[in-house]
């Protein structure tokens, strides 16, 4: 590539670095969720979210069960400040659930955010502005005592501000732009903040600590918020939170890695929507943290519902490789994943383990509202026996015999590559009943009794192309004998090699499955299956079908 030594721009590691969080090994508790899909990625939508969307939003995050949401930037818009206000006058937050605002650090701009915040029972009140050494010279091209000074004169315009206004209000600061900004200049300036706010145990103040662009590796982010947190005043009273973004593909590692390193409060989105590549997934953090054994305190065992929603009310689309939420993320094609998984779904079933443990799955999806049956074993020409064979057990009862199953593996993985296409569980039924079942050329099963039991001498009426016989035979065994039957009828030599049998549940009546193998002269193996009330009558139906099978 050319052009890259403009990119040799560094990031501002601290100038201290301990580094403590390296010695975590993870995280044990769920840190203060912060949703700010309502206001980041509101604001990153093509069109914003109207009031009644923002509504329902709002509600969908509420039973999701975020305890604390940014609802808008109400200075923004007419839409922003009229929900503001019916969220407010139509007392639609619940008591244990604080609404936070966004404001710039200008007068109007805050004055219109407590016009829209009168009243509110409980609201975080965010005050930001960027300190990046790129936003000082281009933005603002002031110097780091007059960008401290927009600063201050914000926060105590704010505390002006919630003093007058009818409500309870507890303030947020963030630097914007956090990882562009010197460390110590990051740290002077939200110092001098807190100096204002003087925080307590009872109002502790938030600073939040923003990848507004994410600009370096996650471990460089983590000893900055390490640093911050050591070095910062009144840490006691403040608590320090994270929003991170998601440019170079890091917002989950940069979050983990920030909580590892001291914070204890995450702005994210459902699904990571937001500026650019989007906010921290909250989804995924919450998940991630479910998946080690520890409690996300966020409700998302209904997956599938909260995508509908979310792409219905923000017009995004989770994508299908998207962790947790994706369409294909449960899912496996591929025959040697599909074995393992079908052979760790049964082996769960036998041992009943304490832990999650089946191989190619991280979690179970069924715990987030995901099905086993379509979800997880979907079958195309890189599938394989293991898989197929799970399909047709899971969805229609048929437990095929290991060898039968290879052999159908095989006819099912052909039929997808010739036809190039993913092949649905009724296909791949519609092909196991045409490949094996009740299979009537060149000879057709009609009936068969038994002259005498004790030397099983057997009366086998059959059509074939001459039409209607009735053929008599003995063998050491009643199957034995209609199989000496079909053989000497049509000049055939094999040996019974394979022959299982199981009850199938179909509604509320039980029927008969057998599969029989028979193996040739030349060492092949033909396969036969029989389905009938009557479990004799099935055996002869698959013995029927492989016979018929072998002379195709
Ligand atoms: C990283 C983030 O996501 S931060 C949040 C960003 N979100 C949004 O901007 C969405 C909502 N914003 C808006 O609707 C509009 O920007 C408004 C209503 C807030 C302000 O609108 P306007 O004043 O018309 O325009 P605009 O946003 O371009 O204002 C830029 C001015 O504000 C100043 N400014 C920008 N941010 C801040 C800040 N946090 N504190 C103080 N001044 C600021 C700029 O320096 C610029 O100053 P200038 O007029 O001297 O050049
Ligand atoms: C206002 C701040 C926190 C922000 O949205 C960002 O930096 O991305």
């Amino acid at each position: 590539m050319k052009n890259v030594e403009k990119y040799a721009r560094g990031y501002f590691m601290p100038p201290k670095t301990s580094l403590k969080w390296t010695q975590k090994e993870s995280i044990t508790e769920a840190p203060i969720w912060c949703s700010v899909d309502l206001r980041d990625g509101n604001q990153a939508l093509i069109v914003p979210m109207n009031l009644e969307e923002k509504l329902e939003y709002f509600k969908l995050l509420v039973e999701i069960g975020f305890k604390e949401i940014e609802v808008g930037f109400p200075a923004a818009s007419e839409t922003e400040f009229a929900f503001l206000r019916t969220l407010i006058e139509q007392d639609l937050i619940p008591d244990d659930v604080t609404i936070q605002v966004l404001t710039q650090s200008r007068e109007h701009i805050i004055r219109k955010t407590f016009e829209a915040l009168q009243g509110a029972k409980k609201a975080v009140v965010h005050l930001y502005n960027s300190t990046s050494v790129a936003q000082r010279e281009q933005v603002f091209r002031k110097s780091k005592e007059e960008i401290i000074e927009i600063a201050i004169v914000g926060a105590k315009l704010l505390k002006q501000c919630a003093s007058e206004t009818e409500g309870n209000f507890q303030f947020q600061y963030s630097p914007e732009s956090f990882t562009g900004t010197e460390i110590d200049f990051a740290l002077e300036i939200c110092n001098r903040v807190l100096d204002i706010w003087q925080p307590t145990a009872e109002n502790p103040v938030i600073i939040n600590l923003p990848a507004t662009v994410s600009m370096s590796m996650p471990h460089v982010y983590a000893s900055q918020i390490e640093y911050m947190s050591e070095n910062m005043r009144y840490r006691e009273h403040v608590i320090l939170s994270l929003h991170p973004h998601n440019d170079r593909g890091t917002g989950v590692a940069d979050a983990e890695l920030g909580m590892l390193a001291g914070a204890q409060r995450v702005e994210g989105t459902l699904f990571g929507n937001g500026e650019r590549t989007g906010n921290v997934d909250i989804v995924t953090l919450a998940l991630n943290l479910y998946s080690h054994g520890v409690d996300p305190k966020l409700n998302f065992t209904n997956i599938p519902a909260i995508i509908s929603v979310y792409e219905r009310l923000t017009k995004m689309r989770v994508s299908e490789r998207h962790p947790y939420g994706g369409e294909l993320v449960f899912t496996a094609f591929s025959g040697s994943h599909q074995d393992a998984i079908a052979k760790g779904m049964s082996w769960r079933e036998e041992k009943n383990p304490q832990h999650w443990s089946v191989p190619y799955l991280l979690i179970d999806p069924k715990d987030i509202g995901r099905e086993y049956e379509g979800d997880i074993i979907r079958i195309n020409s890189q599938s394989g026996k293991g898989g197929i064979g799970y399909v047709l057990q899971l969805k229609y009862g048929l437990d095929l015999p290991p060898k039968m199953r290879e052999h159908f593996g095989y006819c099912v993985k052909n039929v997808s590559d010739r036809q190039q296409k993913e092949l649905m569980p009724d296909e791949i039924h519609d092909i196991f009943m045409k490949e094996y079942v009740n299979i009537k050329t060149p000879v057709e099963f009609v009936k068969y009794r038994f002259a005498d039991e004790e030397d099983f001498r057997t009366i086998v009426t059959l059509r074939d192309s001459s039409g209607v016989k009735e053929l008599t035979g003995t063998g050491s065994g009643r199957l034995d004998a209609i199989s000496n039957v079909l053989q000497a009828h049509l000049g055939l030599d094999y040996t019974d090699l394979i022959y299982t049998e199981h009850a199938l549940e179909t509604g509320s009546k039980s029927q008969a499955v057998s599969y029989i193998g028979i193996k040739g002269s030349n060492g092949k193996v033909h396969w036969g299956c029989g389905i009938d009330v009557d479990i004799m009558t099935s055996s002869v139906k698959a013995l029927f079908s492989a016979v018929n099978n072998m002379t195709r």
